[in-house]
C-alpha cells in the first residue's frame, strides 16, 4: 500500500475536496497522503475522515501547503483562483505534479500558472470529465461543418453556489467553436445581453449562465439557424466524474515531462 503515489487534495472541506478525498480513498492506485485548507477554518488540524462525518482516515488537514506537498507526488487542487496561482509556485518547488480544476482564473493568473509549469507538471482543465472533454471535440466537428447562418450559443447551468460565470467548461465550448470557426473567441465573444442590445451580430458566440438549486453541472452548444436547429448537450449529475478524471489526469502526470498538459492530453482525445 505505501508504495502507491500519495496525492495532497487541497480545498479539503469545498464539495470538490470532499468528493475528491473519498474518491482516493476508494482507489487501489493512489493514496491521500495530506489534506489543505485555508489558514482559520475548523477543519485545521483535525483528521479529514472525522471532519466528514466518517471513520478517522489518519491524515490530519493541514494550513501549510510547501510542508504538506512536500510528502507527495500530486496535488489535486479545486478552490479559488487566488489560492490556486499560490500552489502552483509551491507545487513546483517540491516538483510535484499539479493538477488544477479551478475557474474563473484571469489571464495574469494563468501566465504564473504557465511559468510553474516550466519546472513542474501542471494539468488544468475546466471540467474534468470523459463526457465534456468529448463534448468539447464535437463542438470543434460541429462548428467547423456549419457556417455563420447557425448562430452558436453557450448555455450553462450550475448550482447557486457557484461564484464565477461563464463556467470553466462554457469557456472551453466557445473556445472549440471559435477554433472550429477559424476565428478567435475574444473578437466573437457576446456576454452579459441586458437591456436593448440591439439585433444579434452574425458569427458572434453567445454565452448565458444560469444559476440554481443543486445542479452539478450542465452545458448546451446550441447552432441555431432559419428552420432547423443542432443541440450538443453535456449533464453531469454526480461531481464523482470530475474527481475520477482529476485522479486519471494525477496518476497520468506522475509519468511526464514538465509543462502544462490538459484532460485531452491526458484521454488521449
Ligand atoms: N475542472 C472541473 O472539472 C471542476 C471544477 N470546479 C471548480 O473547482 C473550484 C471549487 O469548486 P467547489 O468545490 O464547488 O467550491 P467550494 O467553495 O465548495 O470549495 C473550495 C474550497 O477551497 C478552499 N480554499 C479557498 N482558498 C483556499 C486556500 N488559500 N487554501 C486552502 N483552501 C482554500 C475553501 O475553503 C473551500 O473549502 C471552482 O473554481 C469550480 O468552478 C468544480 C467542479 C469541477
Ligand atoms: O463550479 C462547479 O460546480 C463546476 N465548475 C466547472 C466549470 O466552471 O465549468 C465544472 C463543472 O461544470 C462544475
Amino acid at each position: 500500500m505505501t508504495n502507491l503515489p500519495g496525492l495532497v487534495v487541497t480545498g479539503a472541506s469545498g464539495r470538490m475536496g470532499q468528493m475528491l478525498m473519498r474518491t482516493i480513498q476508494d482507489s487501489d492506485k493512489c493514496r491521500l497522503v495530506g489534506a489543505v485548507e485555508r489558514k482559520g477554518h475548523d477543519w485545521v488540524g483535525r483528521d479529514v475522515g472525522e471532519c466528514m462525518g466518517g471513520a478517522p482516515m489518519g491524515v490530519i488537514v493541514s494550513d501549510d501547503p510547501l510542508e504538506t506537498f512536500a510528502h507527495a507526488q500530486g496535488v489535486i487542487d479545486f478552490t479559488a483562483p487566488a489560492a490556486t496561482v499560490e500552489f502552483a509556485a509551491i507545487a513546483a518547488q517540491a516538483r510535484v505534479v499539479h493538477v488544477i480544476g479551478t475557474t474563473g482564473m484571469s489571464a495574469d493568473d494563468l501566465g504564473k500558472i504557465n511559468a510553474a509549469a516550466r519546472h513542474a507538471v501542471v494539468v488544468r482543465a475546466g471540467n474534468m470529465s470523459l463526457g465534456v472533454n468529448l463534448l468539447v471535440q464535437l463542438t470543434k466537428k460541429v462548428a467547423a461543418a456549419l457556417d455563420e447562418d447557425f448562430d452558436i450559443e453557450v448555455i450553462e447551468a450550475h448550482h447557486n453556489k457557484k461564484v464565477d460565470a461563464p463556467s470553466g467548461t462554457a469557456l472551453m465550448l466557445g473556445e472549440a467553436a471559435a477554433e472550429g470557426r477559424g476565428v478567435s473567441l475574444e473578437n466573437v465573444s457576446d456576454r452579459g445581453r441586458d437591456g436593448i442590445t440591439g439585433a444579434r451580430e452574425r458569427g458572434h458566440i453567445g454565452f448565458t449562465a444560469i444559476r440554481g438549486g443543486d445542479i452539478v453541472g450542465e452545458h448546451d452548444v446550441l447552432f441555431a439557424a432559419a428552420g432547423e436547429r443542432v443541440i450538443l448537450r453535456h449533464v453531469a449529475t454526480d461531481r464523482a466524474v470530475f474527481a475520477r478524471g482529476a485522479l486519471k489526469a494525477a496518476l497520468w502526470g506522475l509519468g511526464q515531462k514538465p509543462g502544462e498538459y490538459d484532460m485531452m492530453d491526458v484521454l488521449g482525445l
